[in-house]
């Protein structure tokens, strides 16, 4: 039966999921029926990517059981830190990732998805493991030691140990733990979609992020987040707000960090990191990045409005990062970092009733043609 096409799929359905849900219009997220500001407030991003997973908060034991499991399996086998040490320095972390996530598969090869308790030994150890990747390529790119983790130390605070080998403020823990918790799962975005179209395959849970990194790293979704900070030292002050909104969009270039598929609010994500700036800069000053991008806001608001197109997420997430004094190339793995449990997430679902993803295509080309020899063309 002959569909419409719909460019980019919007719009249509791609799957059936309890795992979360976008009200566009008003402004909602929910990760199995909890709004991510109530998560925020209450949870951990451990206890949020159980709950993704599984479908339901954890009781206290459960928790203890899923934290430790995942606090135990956080080490790097020493040749994926060799693997790490032996590509360019110049490389972009999310190609580094994605390598080593990939080649993570090769020492965990039960090909059986069908095998319950080695499915949750997998989803462990990505979530357990992609930090301590991201934090491995930052450091020996540029030729400093590889920091395993310490198992005494919780997620965010361990993965800013690792990061930096020093103790971060408290306060750090608490708002990046907030970060990976809103990063953590999106309904049917490109990298969930693209890791759910290899997950349909049955291929193995390390080629399916694998897939899901490849598809976040590009401008318009999680690479955004990189994008949003250069776009903004590049305006520079407040002052010159007006004029660089106005060149961007009279040159027809996208502001970055602004507009969405779903969303024709404010993003509820921004609203939230906005916070955690207040809260971070209380504590640590302010962010000249900061005052730059509420200018930005306040204008692409007046010019955009009738469109829908507001802050997403990734508009105030780098600021946060880049005051905590971390490189802007790393934005989209701490993406990845925590966004790997709803990819998890919707792996699990689509076993459950999988169906290879084979859509059809509306043939705009020629037939019965012929082969023309070289000499004659
Ligand atoms: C985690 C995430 O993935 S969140 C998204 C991160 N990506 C970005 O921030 C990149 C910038 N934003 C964008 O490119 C887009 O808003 C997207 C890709 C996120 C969603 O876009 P779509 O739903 O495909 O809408 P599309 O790109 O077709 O834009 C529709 C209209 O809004 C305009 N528009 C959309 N986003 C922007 C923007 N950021 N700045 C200026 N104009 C924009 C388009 O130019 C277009 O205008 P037109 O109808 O006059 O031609
Ligand atoms: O939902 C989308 O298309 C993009 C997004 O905001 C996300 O993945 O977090």
């Amino acid at each position: 039966m002959p569909h419409d096409f719909m460019p980019g799929l919007a719009g249509v359905p791609a799957a059936k999921s309890a795992i979360s849900d976008v009200d566009g219009t008003r402004g909602i997220l929910e990760y199995r029926g909890i709004r991510v500001e109530e998560l925020c407030q209450h949870s951990s991003f451990l206890e949020t990517s159980y709950l993704l997973l599984f479908g339901r908060l954890p009781n206290a034991s459960e928790l203890t059981q899923w934290v430790n499991d995942v606090t135990h399996h956080r080490r790097i086998k020493f040749r994926i830190v060799d693997l790490l040490k032996v590509m360019p320095e110049h490389g972009h972390p999310m190609d580094a990732l994605q390598a080593a996530v990939a080649a993570l598969g090769m020492f965990y090869p039960g090909r059986n998805v069908k095998d319950v308790e080695n499915n949750y030994w997998s989803a462990v150890r990505l979530i357990a493991k992609l930090p301590t990747i991201v934090a491995a390529w930052a450091r020996l790119r540029r030729g400093d030691e590889y920091i395993p983790p310490r198992d005494d130390l919780p997620f965010a605070e361990n993965f800013l140990y690792m990061l930096t080998e020093n103790m971060p403020h408290p306060l750090w823990s608490e708002v990046f733990d907030d970060c990976l918790i809103l990063h953590a799962e999106h309904t049917m975005n490109a990298s969930t979609f693209a890791g759910m179209v290899t997950a349909s395959t049955l291929a193995d849970p390390y080629t399916v992020v694998a897939s899901s990194i490849g598809a976040l790293k590009g401008p318009l979704h999680g690479g955004a987040n990189e994008e949003v900070v250069m776009m903004l030292r590049d305006i520079g002050t407040p002052a010159q707000a007006k004029s660089a909104v106005e060149a961007r969009l009279q040159g027809k270039n996208k502001l970055m960090g602004f507009g969405h598929r779903v969303y024709k609010v404010k993003d509820p994500r921004a609203t939230v990191l906005q916070d955690l700036c207040m809260r971070l800069f209380n504590v640590c000053g302010t962010s000249p990045l900061y005052e730059v991008a509420v200018a930005v806001e306040q204008l692409a608001g007046e010019r955009l409005k009738e469109k829908g197109i507001y802050p997403n997420v990734d508009f105030y997430s780098g600021i946060i990062y880049d005051k905590m004094g971390i490189e802007v190339d790393l934005f989209t793995p701490l993406f990845a970092m925590a966004r790997v449990s709803g990819w998890l997430a919707h792996w699990l679902e689509q076993l459950r009733e999988n169906k290879l993803y084979r859509p059809d295509q509306i043939y705009s080309g020629e037939h019965d043609r012929h082969y023309v020899p070289i000499d004659r063309r």
